[in-house]
């Protein structure tokens, strides 16, 4: 059974580092990463939220000593455009598409048939929603956010109205949560966490070398903690308005930095024996 807990009762990763890499048990951490909220600030609007110099240099030095992983609400290529590094994988559209070095590319939920749907789904919310000021549709290869970030709250009702419609009438479509939007998604029982475990066998990582560790911000990140609880890491990044099934949590994206450049040297310091 999945074990949740308030984000404020989670012990510090930073704080309790000596006891969080004791859990790797000599093994090396393969890294998975949300976007939004975990390696960027949330900001008020999703082409604002910039990868800064520091962080894609800590991402680059830790790709470089272990696997890494983005795996993003965002389209794949809209992600990979931000994060500018070719030694890195990427997980698009809650893991619905996923690229990496070496070519390889791959879409391990089956969404292709949802395809129609979304298109249909997004000309439908682009003409329903041009006139509340503020809401931004935001079409991804596999996924519809409806931004309300920069909604009049007495108009949010009005965005929920035309998503909760156009599902309705969707029966290959499912609503979906984050932080200010609502999501269109294909109705298939695929999620990040499905895609960690994916990127985790396809990429020959399971087995007595490696530990999955997550780090995420969102409601959609606890698809991936919930997966790993018992069989990897999960780290929670300030909070969302839920409990969370990760085990440790970091204030932010700057202790998330600080986070990922300790673990770039301890993988180089036990790999120098
Ligand atoms: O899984 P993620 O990489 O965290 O992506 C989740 C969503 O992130 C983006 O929206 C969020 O960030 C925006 C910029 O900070 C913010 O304005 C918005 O309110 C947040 O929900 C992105 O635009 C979505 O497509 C992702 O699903």
């Amino acid at each position: 059974m999945i074990q949740k807990r308030e984000a404020q009762d989670l012990p510090s990763a930073l704080n309790q580092l000596h006891e969080l890499k004791a859990q790797f048990q000599g093994k090396t951490p393969a890294v998975f990463l949300d976007y939004d909220g975990c390696l960027t600030p949330i900001v008020q609007r999703p082409e604002m939220a910039i990868l800064s110099d520091e962080m894609r240099t800590a991402l680059h030095e830790l790709a470089a000593v272990t696997k890494v992983a983005v795996v993003s609400g965002r389209d794949r290529k809209n992600v990979e455009d931000l994060v500018k590094l070719d030694n890195l994988y990427f997980a698009g559209s809650h893991g619905f598409d996923i690229t990496g070095p070496g070519g390889m590319a791959s879409e391990p939920g089956g969404a292709k048939a949802a395809l129609p749907a979304l298109d249909k789904a997004d000309g439908i919310l682009q003409e329903k929603l041009q006139h509340v000021a503020g809401s931004l549709v935001e079409r991804k290869r596999y996924a519809i956010a409806v931004h309300f970030r920069n909604v009049a709250e007495d108009q949010v009702q009005e965005v929920r109205k035309a998503v909760d419609e156009v599902l309705d009438a969707m029966p290959e479509l499912k609503i979906g949560y984050g932080k200010k939007i609502y999501e269109l998604k294909p109705n298939i029982d695929w999620h990040k966490g499905k895609a960690v475990m994916w990127l985790m066998q396809e990429l020959g990582l399971n087995d007595d070398n490696y530990i999955p560790l997550y780090i995420g911000d969102d409601i959609t990140d606890e698809d991936a903690f919930a997966e790993l609880q018992g069989q990897g890491i999960g780290i929670l990044v300030g909070e969302h308005d839920d409990q969370t099934a990760a085990t440790y949590r970091l204030e932010s994206v700057e202790e998330v930095r600080v986070f990922l450049q300790d673990l770039t040297d301890t993988i180089k310091q036990k790999s120098n024996g």
